[in-house]
């Protein structure tokens, strides 16, 4: 990885084994980059986070990545659990203490706040979203300097959308750095990935 880079993909095959998708991927983020991965529905924008995670194997190319945190399309939150409870969850997963200071401030910044005993199960989907979202606003590069957010726009009112936007261009000016998949136009990105250029 070159100095500094927070992300780096080389002569990546996007794909599932011998199923591959988009051939020859590069790209070097580091902090301070937002970078807006763009392509159309079945391209491999999901396929790919999810190979920067480590969820997919990657057979051609190389990855080396910082610590991140990855905001999955499907977000992950149980049903059966409180807003909070989920919220707690999520923190965990990144060794995140989360007293119920964190929590409540958490669910003010996505409007969640005073839902933090609700049932999820109750929750609307952009409320839903918001659970998921909301460890982005406490979260920082020293938790972990690389953020992959799937469609994290969707589902989101105009005013979260801008929270978000804004959210991601101040823990990039902290030193971090995102890639992240949106339909959508996202404000503040300053890169674009688009897969377009690599299909097979
Ligand atoms: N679990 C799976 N098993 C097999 N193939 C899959 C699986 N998930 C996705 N695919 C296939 O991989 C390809 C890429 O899917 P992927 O979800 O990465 O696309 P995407 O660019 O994120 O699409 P979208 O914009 O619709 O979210 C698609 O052809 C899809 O059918």
């Amino acid at each position: 990885m070159t100095h500094s880079a927070t992300l780096q993909l080389h002569q990546v095959a996007i794909g599932r084994g011998d199923f591959i998708l988009c051939d020859d991927v590069n790209l070097t983020l580091h902090a301070g980059d937002v970078c807006h991965l763009v392509g159309e529905n079945g391209l491999g924008k999901t396929t790919l986070l999810n190979q920067i995670a480590g969820l997919l194997p990657t057979t051609h190319g190389t990855i080396t990545k910082s610590p991140l945190v990855y905001v999955s399309h499907q977000l992950g939150i149980s049903p059966v659990l409180t807003v909070a409870q989920n919220l707690r969850f999520l923190f965990s997963l990144y060794d995140v203490q989360a007293d119920n200071d964190t929590i409540d401030t958490a669910l003010d910044m996505v409007g969640l706040y005073g839902l933090g005993d609700t049932s999820s199960v109750q929750l609307s989907a952009g409320q839903k979203r918001r659970i998921g979202l909301a460890r982005l606003f406490i979260m920082t590069p020293t938790h972990a300097p690389l953020w992959l957010l799937d469609e994290p726009l969707t589902a989101l009112d105009v005013a979260m959308v801008a929270k978000l936007e804004k959210r991601m261009g101040e823990f990039a000016n902290m030193g971090g750095a995102v890639l992240a998949t949106s339909h959508q136009a996202m404000q503040g990105a300053n890169r674009v990935l688009d897969l377009a250029e690599f299909a097979l």
